[in-house]
């Protein structure tokens, strides 16, 4: 299903109590999925909370919601580890996860609030009468799920490991946390709320408890692309718009041909068809040292104007950029290390991508500098052609490169969308 054609979300109210297995029980996924009806807990009598603000998306379809879906303005990332070495524990653990994001995103607790007194609820309760507020998740399969570190086969998957999913590679510049990188699972929790998307990954996390353990996660606050041209165009901590000449939702010509697992790309890997890559790169920028830098400078460096996001070579934010174009004194107006020059499918084998990244703030350090930046995620169709040759360039030529370190990486698959009574990855497993 193209994004133009999506449902619209719906609006409901964070209500409906169907029988959810509790924890302790939460990986027999026949307990899960077979849940029973208890309707009368405390909380379904609660007023529906603002309409408006209460958008639900499916989460069942052809692809899985969080990819094409008008990107929301918060993000909780979060990268398992697995702790089982059993198949059937995994093959659990999707089946769980699947019919819980299936609930949360319909603005549904995970569980059954009629569990006995004495046991810990089956929902953790922070998302009690909140609207769905547009949540998507979105699951992916890292490189470390098929083989591990030293190849061997964990799970009877390897041979339907996907070609382009291997660890991505160390490109210039990289100061990388491995603690921060890579893992097992990803999962991508996009809301307009917050505490709706730490909610998600928080639940699921639980769930995962003696299967999956949080190899680590990222907050991340105002969006820094649009997917929809039915969106404005957000910035990003530097003061830039960011998104403008994103793959958009509503062009399925460009989705089927840069984003989108065709059937054919890799034959040993058809349970990907119809999924994706995520490319995610927590990148810090030097935002103190940026916010003494000339006006003229940081437009030189992206390449557009601050305040309409217009390339430098003229027009408004939509026009294309023209790399021929020069100056008075015969330089290029886009300047040859101008971020939007390398960055643009023209210099780029005529590749796209589909860019869903995030602001971050974690703090600060001693001396009082923010610890901020964007979290990069990027959807493509194969991170082989679509993403390492660009970072490659980007990594050596970039001019923005004097302000920003990559700190972090990861490449997971992301599945198709799942169907109704189905989980997350089923053509993998079959
Ligand atoms: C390798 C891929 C990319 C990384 C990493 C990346 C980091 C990054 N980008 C900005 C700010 C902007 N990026 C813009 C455009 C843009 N960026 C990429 C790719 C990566 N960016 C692409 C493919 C494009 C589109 C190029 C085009 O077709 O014109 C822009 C301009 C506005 C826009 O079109 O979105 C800005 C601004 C930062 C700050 C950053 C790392 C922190
Ligand atoms: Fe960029």
């Amino acid at each position: 299903m193209s994004a133009a054609s999506e449902p619209p979300p719906r609006s409901v109210s964070r209500r409906g109590l169907l029988g959810f297995a509790g924890a302790g029980a939460a990986l027999t996924a026949a307990g899960f999925v077979g849940g029973r009806a208890t309707a009368e807990a405390s909380e379904a009598s609660q007023a529906p909370s603002a309409e408006g603000a209460a958008g639900a998306y499916p989460f069942y379809g052809e692809h899985q919601p969080g990819i094409v879906t008008p990107a929301q303005d918060r993000l909780h990332f979060a990268a398992f580890d697995l702790t089982t070495t059993a198949r059937e524990d995994l093959v659990a653990l999707l089946t769980v996860w699947t019919a819980a994001a299936a609930r949360m995103t319909a603005g549904q607790l995970v569980g059954d609030e009629a569990t006995a007194y004495d046991s810990p609820p089956d929902d953790t309760g922070e998302a009690i009468g909140l609207p769905p507020s547009r949540l998507t998740i979105t699951f992916g399969f890292g490189p470390s799920l098929f083989r591990d570190a030293q190849g061997r086969d964990r799970f009877g998957l390897a041979a339907r490991q996907p070609k382009a999913l291997a660890r991505l590679p160390h490109f210039p510049a990289d100061n990388l946390d491995p603690a921060r990188s890579d893992g097992d699972l990803c999962v991508q929790a996009c809301a307009d709320d917050p505490q709706v998307a730490v909610h998600a990954v928080r639940n699921l996390s639980r769930l995962a408890f003696g299967t999956a353990a949080l190899r680590w996660s990222q907050l991340g606050f105002g969006r820094t692309s649009s997917t929809s041209t039915a969106q404005a165009t957000p910035r990003n901590l530097f003061g830039f718009k960011d998104g403008t000449a994103n793959l958009k939702a509503e062009d399925s010509a460009a989705l089927t041909e840069h984003l989108w697992v065709g059937a054919q790309d890799d034959p040993a890997a058809g349970w990907l068809a119809g999924g994706s890559y995520l490319v995610a790169r927590r990148i810090a920028m030097t935002i103190e040292t940026w916010d003494r830098t000339s006006l003229r400078e940081q437009e030189t460096l992206v390449g557009r104007d601050r305040r309409e996001g217009a390339p430098l070579s003229g027009g408004t934010e939509f026009s294309e950029p023209d790399f021929a174009l020069t100056g008075r004194e015969g330089k290029p107006l886009m300047a040859l290390n101008s971020h939007v020059r390398l960055a643009h499918p023209s210099q780029n084998d005529g590749v796209q991508m589909l860019r869903r990244g995030y602001n971050y703030t974690d703090g600060n350090d001693a001396l009082g500098r923010l610890d901020a930046g964007l979290f990069f995620i990027a959807y493509v169709r194969d991170p082989r052609t679509h993403y390492i040759p660009m970072q490659t360039r980007m990594s050596r030529q970039d001019g923005l490169m004097e302000y920003l370190q990559h700190r972090a990486s990861a490449l997971f698959a992301v599945p198709p969308g799942a169907s109704e009574g189905g989980h997350i990855g089923q053509a993998l497993f079959a």
